[in-house]
This record gives structure tokens, sequence and C-alpha cells, in this order.
């Protein structure tokens, strides 16, 4: 049975006291850390690079850190990433040059694999290329800031997406990013996601103190999908 990953968007997050933020909304029940690197090129906005990866692994985090690149070109950064503790790396087809050889690069550099699809990024891109993939993420906003609404086309597009994963027998995610709440995950897992990206749906949401600010939200989200079954 797969499991439901919930995977915060560090984007939102305090970036002056990173490292606690993290430790938090791990401790809080989170699964994964989801890192967007941002290039000012491929998309409109600065982030984070290997160097912030690298200090979070130095901090003592320890579970997976899903390196979404939002980044042009693609292949250059992916060994330093791999080098600095990512555990997937994903990217846009529309970024590289030769998209199965950038799949083949980042599983020789000992990392998962994924494609990111934008709203109006067609599915096909999966054609030919399945047996090579770990990870889908479907962008439910358009990339390159947090706090925007989830695009409803999305629903179908997940639905697609599952269909192609099961058809295929391959043990791939499908990772759904942007506009995800506590009050919509229901829904969005119905449609057939497994691993829940959500930037402004958990760091605007601090309980009272500190050391366990995130765990309402995170139980509350974890509560909303119970009500789904697979
Ligand atoms: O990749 C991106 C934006 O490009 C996302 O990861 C957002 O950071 C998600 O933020 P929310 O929509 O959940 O606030």
């Amino acid at each position: 049975m797969t499991t439901d990953l919930i995977a915060p968007s560090i984007l939102s997050a305090n970036f002056a006291k990173l490292g606690e933020e993290v430790d938090n909304v791990l401790a809080a029940g989170a699964d994964i850390v989801h890192f967007d690197v941002m290039d000012n090129h491929y998309v409109p906005n600065l982030t984070i690079g290997p160097l912030v990866c690298e200090a979070l692994r130095k901090h003592g985090v320890t579970a997976p850190i899903d390196v979404h690149l939002m980044v042009k070109p693609v292949d250059r950064i992916i060994p330093d990433f791999a080098a600095a503790g990512a555990t997937y790396i994903t990217f846009h087809p529309e970024a590289s040059e030769h998209i199965d050889r950038t799949l083949q690069l980042i599983r020789a550099e000992g990392c998962k694999s994924g494609l990111v699809f934008n709203p109006a990024t067609p599915l096909s891109y999966l054609d030919y290329v399945l047996d090579k993939v770990d990870m889908i993420l479907l962008m439910s906003v358009n990339p390159g800031f947090g706090g925007q609404s989830f695009i409803p086309a999305t629903f179908e597009k997940l639905r697609q997406a599952r269909q192609i994963i099961d058809n295929s027998g391959f043990d791939i995610r499908l990772e759904i990013d942007g506009g995800v709440k506590a009050d919509n995950i229901a829904e969005v897992k119905a449609a057939g996601a497994d691993t829940f990206v959500s930037g402004s749906g958990i760091f605007s949401k601090p309980s009272a103190s500190d050391a366990h600010r995130y765990d309402s939200i995170i139980k509350e989200m974890r509560a909303a999908m119970a009500t789904v079954s697979r």
C-alpha cells in the first residue's frame, strides 16, 4: 500500500531560522522536505542552492530532501545537489535539452529522479521515459511563488497521471504542488496524489508554542487524508 507523504515547502518557512523550522515541521509529523530551487531565469524568482541543502544535512536533517529544480539549464547543477544530500531531484522537461539523459544523470548520481509538469505542460512528456522516473510532480500553480491558488484543471490531470502510473506497473510517486491546504488535501488525494507539497498551507499556520507550532496543521491534514481510501 502506498503511504501518503506530507512535504512542507520550505519556500514559505522563515529563512532566518531554517534549520529550526525544518526540525519543527518534521517533529510535527511531516515526512519529507520540499526544497524549491529557482534561478530568476526559468522562473521569475531566486531562491536557494546546494549550499543550503548541504547545510540542512549538516544541521542533522535525515528526512528525505525533495529538490524541485526550477532552473535552466538543468544538468550542470545535478551533481552538486547529489553531493549536497538531495534524495529526489525533479526538473521541468522544458528546461532540459535531453530529458532521457537528465533522468539517467540523476539516477547515476544516486538520487531518485522526477519530471515536473506545469499546469499547461502535457503528460505526453512521460512517453518513452516512464522506466526512468521515480516521481511525477504536477504543479497546480504556475511555478515561481508560494501562496497561489490551486488551479482546478489539475484534478483531471491528477486522475490521468494516476492512470498512467497504475498501468505502467512502475513504482512512481505522484506529487502535487501548489495551493494544497488542509481544506483541499482530501480531494487532491482522491484524484490520485500520494505526495503532498504544502508551503503557505503549513508555514503560515503556526500554533501557540514554538516547539509545537506545526503539530495541529499536520494533524489536520492527516485527518483529512484519512477520510479517503485508496
Ligand atoms: O514550487 C512551488 C512554487 O513554484 C511550490 O512548492 C510552492 O512553494 C508551494 O507553495 P504553496 O502554494 O503551498 O503556498
